[in-house]
């Protein structure tokens, strides 16, 4: 499959801050890439590099196999930024015919809002527009040049359930229909619904690139619950939450867990083990990197304890 978009070693910072830290990633043709990672993991400056709004510190980016920079390269690519500003006072209609005119193959309006649930809302001025579908036609805007590769930053954000599922059945039929995608995410869930691949990253570094499946068997991450009363100190504890009289515990090894709880004598009762979410999955992950960034290497045994 061809390499729609690609960034090699890629660093870029904003004065001190290092926000991607030679990152090099391919996303081919077709594909759906979920890309995950908490508050000012880098992302948005990732999207923004593939999208030519900013240049790399050094490394280098390619689109279609070109630069980003160059228009008609990004004639091809459709962004929804996290933030969008649109004019208030233009009907829905008239702003996807505003920025669709911009293209030379464009999607018919009506087709376009209809995709995305907004067929009834054509004739309203988007002042009067709820939070939830101004982000929809944020969103849908990124789809009126019929682009090869669409970059959503977010796409989501603010969207009640009913509104998120409409967003996303937008998204899939794009990529049923051969288009490639990359979308940022905090919501778990949707990257689990979209896509096929994802790519973790924190710190403005790749942590894990694979499928959703094999991210979770990398950190190999399992959830002990159980009713118990004060605890003592058990080996790989990465979290402890208490709910419902319960208490749970992501743990890296189950097994040494629970032998090393009956040695220590603790009464329990309760217990079930079961593989984590790719949410529990993700904050290991990411809470293994910046431990391993603040310990040194004689201090891993402290690694067992972070709390996520
Ligand atoms: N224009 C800027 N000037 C200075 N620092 C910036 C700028 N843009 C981003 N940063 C910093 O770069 C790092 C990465 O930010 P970025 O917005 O790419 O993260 P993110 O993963 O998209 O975060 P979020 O999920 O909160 O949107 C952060 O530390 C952020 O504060």
């Amino acid at each position: 499959m061809a390499v729609l978009a690609r960034s090699a070693e890629v660093t870029r910072r904003y004065g001190d801050v290092v926000a991607l830290d030679r990152v090099s990633l391919d996303i081919r043709a077709g594909e759906l890439v979920g890309l995950l990672g908490p508050n000012g993991a880098g992302k948005s400056t990732l999207i923004n590099l593939f999208v030519g709004l900013r240049r790399p510190t050094s490394g280098t980016v390619e689109l279609f196999g070109g630069s980003p920079r160059d228009p008609l390269i990004r004639r091809h690519v459709g962004v929804t930024p996290q933030e969008t500003g649109l004019p208030e006072v233009l009907r829905v209609a008239e702003i996807v015919d505003f920025v669709s005119a911009h293209f030379p193959d464009r999607v018919a309006t009506p087709e376009l809002l209809d995709r995305f649930g907004l067929g009834d809302l054509a004739k309203r001025q988007v002042g009067g527009l709820s939070g939830g579908q101004r982000r929809r036609l944020a969103v849908a805007l990124a789809f009126a040049g019929r682009p090869k590769m669409v970059f959503l930053d977010e796409p989501t954000t603010g969207l009640d359930v009913e509104a998120r599922r409409t967003l996303w059945d937008g998204v899939r039929s794009f990529h049923e229909e051969g288009g490639t995608v990359l979308l940022t995410s905090h919501y778990l869930e949707e990257i689990e619904a979209l896509a096929q691949r994802v790519v973790v990253v924190g710190h403005g570094r790749v942590l894990a690139d694979d499928t959703v499946q094999a991210v979770r068997d990398v950190v190999g991450v399992r959830r002990v619950s159980l009713v118990a009363g004060t605890l003592p100190e058990l080996p790989g504890v990465l979290g402890v939450e208490h709910a419902d009289g319960r208490t749970h515990l992501v743990t890296t090894d189950p097994d040494r867990l629970v032998v090393e709880l009956v040695r220590s004598g603790t009464p329990f009762s309760g217990l079930e083990i079961r593989p984590t979410t790719l949410e529990e999955a993700f904050l290991a992950i990411t809470s293994q990197e910046t431990t391993s960034k603040e310990t040194t290497s004689e201090e891993t045994t402290s690694k067992e304890s972070t709390h996520v």
